[in-house]
């Protein structure tokens, strides 16, 4: 699931490896990494988890995923400014397409450039395929599923503390899922911006490995980082809310814990 820079630097120029770019365009612009395209994940953001919802993702996902040229034969390699949310979110989606091939590039490019591997500034265009991916329904949850498993499951809030204790107000309602604990995503990543090893996180983590956990935010970017740190330590059965708060703290009828 992580590439490290000198592993990503060998595969520059590899016409199997597809390499996209999650920053903003103005930051893709000013320097990327040779051969990376500009893929603005924030624009696909998703809140809408009904059935019909979870449905027309899954055909937007597999048409973007058409777009960026996936085929089951190529590697995909995320990266934003750090160990991020965006690039995160990428890995995340390929993984719910059962493309395992995929990897998040860990310390991002500030990491690249602190090491003054290349840049280039020209745009590369993209190579679209006709991408069929399997889906997997284990590490996606709905609200649904949530209301419904609500006292079974681990729910991890990976938001700011003041977004969990309700001071901070981003959807019609504050506050967090009943039972959800919180553990910031900043935690995962060190200053320099790669993951924490996993010995430093499993002490944050700590639980059995075969616990059911779902993991949220505001709209399931920072929630892909935290399950992507979860899976790195072995944890089996992680899913994201892919409404998460945005949907969550919308629907008045749900219920809302401070
Ligand atoms: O990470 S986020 O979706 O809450 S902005």
């Amino acid at each position: 699931m992580l590439i490290s820079t000198s592993d990503l630097n060998s595969l520059l120029n590899n016409s199997n490896v597809i390499i996209a770019d999650t920053r903003s365009f103005k930051e893709y612009s000013e320097g990327h990494i040779p051969g990376a395209v500009h893929l603005d994940l924030f624009a696909f953001h998703w809140i809408d988890t009904t059935k019909q919802g979870i449905e027309n993702f899954n055909n937007q996902t597999q048409n973007l995923l058409s777009f960026l040229g996936v085929t089951a034969e190529k590697k995909v390699v995320f990266y934003d400014i750090i160990s991020g949310m965006l690039a995160a979110r990428g890995v995340w989606m390929l993984m719910y397409f059962s493309h395992d091939n995929t990897s998040m590039l860990d310390g991002g490019i500030t990491k690249w450039k602190k090491e003054n591997l290349p840049l280039e500034t020209k745009p590369n265009g993209f190579k679209p395929s006709k991408f069929k991916g399997k889906i997997n329904p284990e590490i996606i949850s709905g609200f649904e599923y949530i209301k419904d498993n609500l006292d079974k499951i681990t729910i991890l809030d990976v938001r700011s503390t003041g977004e969990y204790n309700g001071s901070t107000i981003r959807a019609a309602k504050s506050g967090h899922i009943p039972n959800a604990i919180n553990i910031d995503w900043n935690q995962n990543i060190n200053k320099d911006g790669t993951f924490k090893n996993n010995e430093e996180i499993s002490k944050m983590y700590d639980y059995p490995k075969d616990s059911e956990i779902v993991t949220y935010c505001q709209g399931a970017y920072r929630a892909a980082n935290s399950f992507l740190v979860l899976k790195k330590l072995g944890f089996k059965n992680v899913r994201v809310y892919l409404g998460s708060w945005g949907e969550w703290g919308n629907k008045l009828e749900l219920p809302v814990e401070k």
